[in-house]
C-alpha cells in the first residue's frame, strides 16, 4: 500500500487518459510518470507498427495480429479495442502487480477501453479526458509530431470528432492549451483522488490509534 500521508494506506487507482490523436496525453503522461514515483505506466500491446523513436516494451509491447489474438483468447487483457486500423490492449498481469504494490496505474487508452473498464472497476477508476485548443492547433501539433504519415494524419483528424464526442463519458476534462499547467492540472486531479476517503483503507485504524480508543 502507497502511504498517502505518513500513517494513512491507501488504495491504488486507475487513472485513465483519452484524447483525440494530437490532443497531448502522451506528452502529459510521460510527465506525470517522471515527476511522481507512486504512478506506474500500463504499457498496452498494439498490432501498429512503431513509430520512429518508440521502444519495444517501453512505448508498446508491439505484437502480430495472431498474437494479439492469442491474447484475447487467454483473457489476457482487461480491455481490448480496434482503434483506427489496429488492435490495442491493455495486459492484465502488470496493472495487478502496480495495484498490489498500493500504487497508482495510469493508461492511455481510447473510450472503448474506457467504458469497458468502468463496467469491470469503476470505483478504481478516475477518467481524463484531453481535448485541444481547437481543430487547427489539433492538426498543427500531428504535423509537428512528424511520426504519422500524411494520409495518417487525414485519417485521425477525420476520427477527432467521433472521439471527442464520448467526452461526457469521463470525470474529469483538460484543455490541453499551455502543456504545463495541464501537467499541474492532471496532478491536482491525482492528489485529490488520492484523498478520498474510500481509498483511504488505513484510515479507520488510524482515527482508533488517535482517538486512543485502543
Ligand atoms: N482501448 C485501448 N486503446 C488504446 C490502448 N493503447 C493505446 N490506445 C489508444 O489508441 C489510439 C491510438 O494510439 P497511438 O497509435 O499511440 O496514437 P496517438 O493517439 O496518436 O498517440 C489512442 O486513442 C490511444 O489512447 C489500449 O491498450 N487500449
Ligand atoms: N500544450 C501543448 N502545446 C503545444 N504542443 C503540445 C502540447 N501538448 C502536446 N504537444 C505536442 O503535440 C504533439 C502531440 O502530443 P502527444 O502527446 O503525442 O498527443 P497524443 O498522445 O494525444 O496523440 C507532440 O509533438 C507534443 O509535443
Amino acid at each position: 500500500m502507497t502511504d498517502t500521508l505518513p500513517t494513512v494506506s491507501r488504495r491504488g487507482l486507475m487513472l485513465v487518459m483519452s484524447s483525440p490523436s494530437g490532443a497531448g496525453k502522451t506528452t502529459i503522461s510521460r510527465a506525470l510518470l517522471e515527476r511522481d514515483p507512486a504512478i506506474g505506466m500500463s504499457v498496452s500491446a498494439t498490432t501498429r507498427a512503431p513509430r520512429p523513436g518508440e521502444v519495444d516494451g517501453k512505448d508498446y509491447h508491439f505484437v502480430t495480429v495472431e498474437k494479439f489474438h492469442e491474447m484475447v483468447e487467454q483473457r489476457e487483457f482487461l480491455e481490448h479495442a480496434r482503434v483506427f486500423d489496429n488492435f490495442y490492449g491493455t495486459p492484465r498481469g502488470p496493472v495487478d502487480a502496480i495495484l498490489r504494490s498500493g500504487r497508482d496505474v495510469l493508461f492511455d487508452i481510447d473510450w472503448q477501453g474506457t467504458q469497458q473498464m468502468a463496467q469491470n472497476a469503476r470505483a478504481d477508476l478516475v477518467s481524463v479526458f484531453v481535448l485541444p485548443p481547437s481543430v487547427e492547433e489539433l492538426e498543427r501539433r500531428l504535423r509537428g509530431r512528424a511520426q504519422d504519415s500524411d494520409e495518417v494524419v487525414k485519417k485521425r483528424m477525420s476520427k477527432a470528432g467521433d472521439e471527442m464526442s464520448h467526452w461526457p463519458e469521463y470525470d474529469y476534462i483538460v484543455v490541453n492549451v499551455d502543456l504545463d499547467k495541464s501537467i499541474a492540472a492532471v496532478q491536482a486531479i491525482l492528489a485529490a483522488e488520492r484523498l478520498k476517503r474510500d481509498r483511504l483503507v488505513g484510515l479507520p485504524d488510524f482515527v482508533t490509534r488517535l482517538r486512543g480508543e485502543e
